[in-house]
């Protein structure tokens, strides 16, 4: 294991600037390979331009940039949950499906709430 006495990494960043870096590279792979990101970001694009078009309320930006964020925030919880299942083991195994299965399921209900939050921001602004 690369940890000392104080379960501290031996990769661990000491600079803050690098950790963001770290965490962009995190970012860009995942929106790289992922296909479920791309579709959020393609989403997303849409979505705030059609927002600009509508005028939305202070409120309502609130509500579509959390949707928006908290896709995005689950979608990259959602792969680094698989990447470590993945590296843990190749094989069938019965909880390798359960957990990505369950990550999967946290990032569905996040997105179909945020589907939610749109329908009721925009369908009475269309309507
Ligand atoms: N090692 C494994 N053991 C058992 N089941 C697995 C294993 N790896 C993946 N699975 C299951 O196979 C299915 C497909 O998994 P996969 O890793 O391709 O992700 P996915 O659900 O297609 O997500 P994404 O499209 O975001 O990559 C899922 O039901 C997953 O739980």
């Amino acid at each position: 294991m690369n940890t000392d006495y104080n379960g501290k990494n031996k990769f661990k960043s000491s600079n803050v600037i690098r950790s963001f870096q770290y965490a962009i590279q995190g970012i860009t792979h995942t929106l790289m390979k992922e296909r479920n990101m791309q579709i959020h970001v393609s989403i997303s694009v849409i979505v705030v331009f059609v927002s600009f078009i509508l005028k939305l309320s202070a409120i309502e930006w609130l509500f579509i940039l959390f949707a928006i964020g908290g896709v995005f925030a689950l979608e990259l919880v959602n792969t680094a949950i698989e990447r470590i299942v993945d590296l843990v083991t190749k094989e069938y195994h019965p909880l390798a499906k359960q957990a990505k299965d369950i990550a999967a399921g946290a990032a569905f209900i996040y997105s179909i709430l945020s589907v939610i939050v749109g329908i009721i921001i925009f369908l009475p602004k269309i309507l």
